[in-house]
């Protein structure tokens, strides 16, 4: 938990403050519980674990932790208060503060989500446009999470902004809502307004993958209703482009979301006009940050609206022309570049968690710290450390199994089985052996399917929606699918192969447990790789109990006394 002092603030601060550090101590102590211990093999059946998870399942939202995000003038602190006392819990207080959550939040019960992260607020609290509080209650979302209380009116007093929160916190919407709370439909309802807002399109949202980019599109349209839908437009890879282009001419969208290739070949082409765009959001920024993107994300930065604080030079400078974009960037995962870009790219940048709003300023950078994204293979260590940090949701259950090479895809199987998944992400890093796990997987009766870049646009849409639909058990991929895609019901993840860093073992693992959801991660390992388990283990401060599956149940294995 990090608190800044602003000089208004110091007092509260201070007492928030004791209060955080309260409530670390506690983490550490339960930390220090489930640390290793000894090296003997302890059985358990899968029935101990799951009860053992109803209790590591607690998030601060779930014990009725609020927090209460005030913000100030541009450049200044906005600060959080923990409304509740951050003093050891005892197991009868967690159940009452439960009950009492369960009856606030009716959305809970509706999903049957349990300890989910939200804060004890309603979205009319965040200054939201009231016509998009009843589209939203019409959706059936009624109370945000904790990053989106601290993002929405963050956002809403125009600042940039880094939003950074653990995998299945609802990010999307904590930058969509008060985008969308100030452009269209929700600022102008009426004709007579419309004739106050400015044509073209205002914002323009880039993700690194074309199903990250669909997805983010339908969530729109879902938000904008069937008569508006047309002010976003796709403009994603692999789709036609001519028919993207045409409907930019004919739809004038207000809205504007793809991937960094195909925005950037249709702005160059002179087709799709930014310079008054009022907001650019970098989804995933981290990997858009990499070396294959850096051509087109120049030329987005460039072109969409202009930085905000860049003063035009002369009436005739091209950035007289142009609006003041907001920039907002978004990661689960946030190392040192993302930092160094979000200040070179907006101006008194904030980074906003769940739980806290401060200046970026205030987070230093190591002079050794890597210029490009971390999540790249050539990072140093410690950054790649440092940005998976805070990244996965606190409810997740981490094992490894080892096995030999050509027993993999069995064990697959046996580890489906144990957990009675019902919907499994298995990554691999290559196409091929991908592939073969896919023919083996259903040569014994589990219905598998494989998404990868090799595949075509449509046959990658129609697995997707088979795998949402329940009609794949098990979607074999690669780390295309790491990033931002949301199966709700996902309730395991496997690798199959070992993740190249801890940011992208975050990334693969937060695809399940979405929303306060149970899930697990599952990492099978031939012997040798073990240690680098054990590395993402320490980088990601988590535990990753070894185990077997025998007898179609989990046997967890305690973690070794000493590490590697
Ligand atoms: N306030 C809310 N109430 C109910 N559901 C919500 C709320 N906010 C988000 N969701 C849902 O939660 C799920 C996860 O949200 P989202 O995909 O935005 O997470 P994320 O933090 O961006 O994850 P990732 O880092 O993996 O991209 C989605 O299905 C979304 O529709």
């Amino acid at each position: 938990m990090e608190l800044i002092m602003g000089h208004a603030h110091r007092s509260v601060l201070a007492f928030a403050s004791a209060r955080s550090s309260c409530f670390l101590k506690n983490c550490l102590c339960l930390r220090t519980l489930s640390a290793p211990r000894t090296a003997q093999f302890h059985k358990t059946t899968l029935f101990r674990n799951r009860a053992d998870g109803e209790d590591d399942s607690l998030s601060l939202s779930s014990i009725g932790f609020k927090c209460q995000v005030e913000t100030g003038k541009k450049g200044t602190i906005v600060e959080i208060e923990n409304v509740s006392t951050a003093k050891k819990i005892s197991p009868s207080k967690v159940k009452t503060a439960r009950t009492s959550l369960a009856k606030q939040s009716t959305m809970k019960s509706v999903q049957g989500i349990e300890g989910a992260p939200f804060a004890a607020k309603s979205f009319s609290d965040l200054g939201l446009s009231p016509l998009l509080i009843d589209r939203l209650e019409k959706e059936g979302l009624t109370v945000p999470t904790d990053v989106q209380s601290a993002a929405i009116p963050t956002i809403s007093q125009k600042h940039d902004v880094v939003i950074q929160s653990y995998t299945g916190s609802g990010k999307t919407l904590a930058y969509l809502l008060p985008i969308l709370s100030q452009i269209g439909p929700f600022k102008y309802p009426t004709e007579d307004d419309r004739s106050e807002q400015k044509p073209g399109i205002e914002a323009v949202i880039v993700a690194p993958s074309r199903e990250l980019g669909m997805q983010i599109v339908r969530e729109i349209e879902r938000l904008l209703g069937p008569a508006n839908k047309k002010l976003v437009q796709q403009l994603v890879g692999g789709a036609n482009r001519s028919r993207q282009e045409e409907a930019l001419k004919k739809n004038k969208p207000a809205i504007v979301v793809g991937t960094p290739g195909r925005i950037s070949e249709i702005s160059a082409a002179g087709k799709l006009h930014t310079h008054n765009c009022r907001f650019l959001v970098l989804d995933e920024v981290d990997q858009l940050l990499s070396f294959n993107y850096r051509e087109d994300m120049h030329r987005i930065l460039e072109h969409v609206g202009r930085k905000s604080g860049a003063k035009p030079s002369g009436v005739l400078s091209p950035l007289t022309r142009r609006t003041e974009r907001q920039t907002i960037l978004v990661s689960a995962t946030v190392p040192f570049s993302v930092i160094r870009a979000a200040r070179s790219w907006g101006s008194n940048p904030l980074i906003v968690r769940a739980k806290s709003v401060q200046p970026l300023d205030s987070v230093s950078i190591p002079s050794n710290a890597p210029s490009v994204s971390t999540s790249d293979a050539n990072s140093s260590s410690s950054s790649v450390t440092q940005g998976a940090i805070d990244s996965l949701p606190p409810a997740l259950k981490h094992y490894y199994s080892v096995s030999k090479l050509q027993h993999k895809i069995d064990t697959l199987r046996r580890c489906v089985h144990a957990l009675d998944a019902k919907a499994v992400i298995a990554f691999m890093n290559n196409t091929k052996p991908l592939k073969d796990a896919v023919f083996k997987l259903e040569a014994r009766g589990m219905k598998a399917a494989e998404l990868h870049g090799d595949l075509g646009k449509l046959a990658r849409s129609t697995t997707l929606k088979k795998f949402k639909n329940g009609e794949i058990r098990v979607l074999l991929t690669n780390e295309l699918s790491a990033r931002g895609l949301d199966v709700p019901e996902c309730d395991l993840v496997v690798n199959l192969d070992l993740p190249t860093d801890s940011i992208h073992y975050a990334h693969r693992a937060g695809r399940t447990g979405r929303l306060g959801r149970k899930g697990s991660v599952v990492t099978i390992c031939e012997e040798p790789e073990t240690f680098v388990v054990k590395k993402l283990r320490r980088q990601l401060g988590i535990a990753i109990q070894p185990c077997e599956f025998k007898e179609g149940k989990l046997t967890i294995g305690e973690e070794e006394k000493t590490e590697n």
